[in-house]
């Protein structure tokens, strides 16, 4: 009996990509998740561990980042086609170069400003005594992007800090929102909608020096333009999206590519108050 090796293949999967097309203040935006695995001659590296014909997954990663820069990112198929025909073309050993693509889609908001397509969640809270009645409305999963006007820097540096100051980043979040209505009969599908357009609205236009600022912006927004909500809490995860260093392709990366993180990622929480309004009668946005 002989034990064979059977079919194989490898790759990097997922590499998470973010391109901004640049046109002045207007940006083009395009969110990916490339998969690639190839196959042809790979039997050397199962059997003595001879990597001679093995390209590693690592420059895979740093293919796609590189042929975002030089090519820009059309349509999916068109992306996966070029990364796909380069392996094939330049790799002899390579019989078969499979790219996957799951493409996000992202609804504009303003020149450099998206929302997520997909859907969120509307929450109502409703919590009945005998003494009061206090009905709390959310929304989570609202993800909202600029792809510039944040900034980050002024921050305090201790022995263990390495993050660069930024004048010029990408400020990305999953909106998580409770908000505690003053009284028990409002117009609620009108005042959901409305606290989400202030939100979202304050988003986009508060040019932001920290998520905290954005967060204290967005609250101020919902409750300067409904009278009918007390206060807002907010969690807002900061989507990191960590500038692709190109350099040793000799390619400058300015504010295009992007690795869009996953975890872990910041946290940024708050409650944003009307000092003149009764408190509420239970930990409301527990
Ligand atoms: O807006 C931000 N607030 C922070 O507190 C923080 N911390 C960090 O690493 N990046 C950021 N960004």
């Amino acid at each position: 009996m002989a034990i064979v090796l059977g079919h194989n293949r490898y790759g990097k999967a997922e590499t998470r990509l973010v391109r901004v097309h640049r046109d002045g203040d207007t940006h083009g935006l395009v969110d990916l998740n490339v998969s690639i695995a190839l196959a042809g001659d790979l039997t050397a590296t199962h059997l003595t561990g001879d990597n001679s014909g093995v390209l590693p997954t690592d420059t895979m990663k740093n293919t796609v980042y590189a042929f975002a820069k030089q090519h820009g990112v059309g349509e999916p198929e068109a992306f996966a086609l070029l990364l796909a025909r380069h392996f094939v073309r330049t790799q002899g050993q390579v019989e078969s170069a499979r790219v996957s693509v799951e493409s996000f889609a992202w609804d504009r908001l303003g020149p450099h400003s998206f929302r997520r397509r997909g859907d969120h969640t509307r929450t109502a809270t409703v919590t009945v005594t005998r003494e009061s009645t206090q009905v709390v409305s959310g929304i989570t999963g609202l993800v909202l992007m600029n792809t510039t006007a944040s900034e980050f820097h002024g921050f305090v540096r201790d022995r263990y800090t390495t993050l660069p100051e930024t004048t010029d980043r990408i400020l990305a979040t999953a909106v998580d929102a409770k908000w505690r209505h003053l009284g028990d009969d409002a117009d609620w599908d009108k005042s959901f909608h409305g606290a989400v357009d202030a939100m979202t609205g304050a988003f986009v236009n508060t040019y932001s020096l920290s998520l905290q600022q954005t967060l204290m912006s967005m609250g101020t927004m919902v409750l300067t333009s409904r009278p009918e909500l007390a206060e807002i809490r907010l969690a807002l995860p900061n989507k990191h999206h960590y500038l692709v260093d190109l350099s040793a392709f000799a390619l400058e990366n300015e504010n295009e590519v992007f690795i869009a993180g996953d975890r872990p990622y910041g946290l940024i929480e708050g409650t944003v108050t009307r000092d003149d309004v009764p408190p509420a009668t239970t930990e409301w946005y527990l």
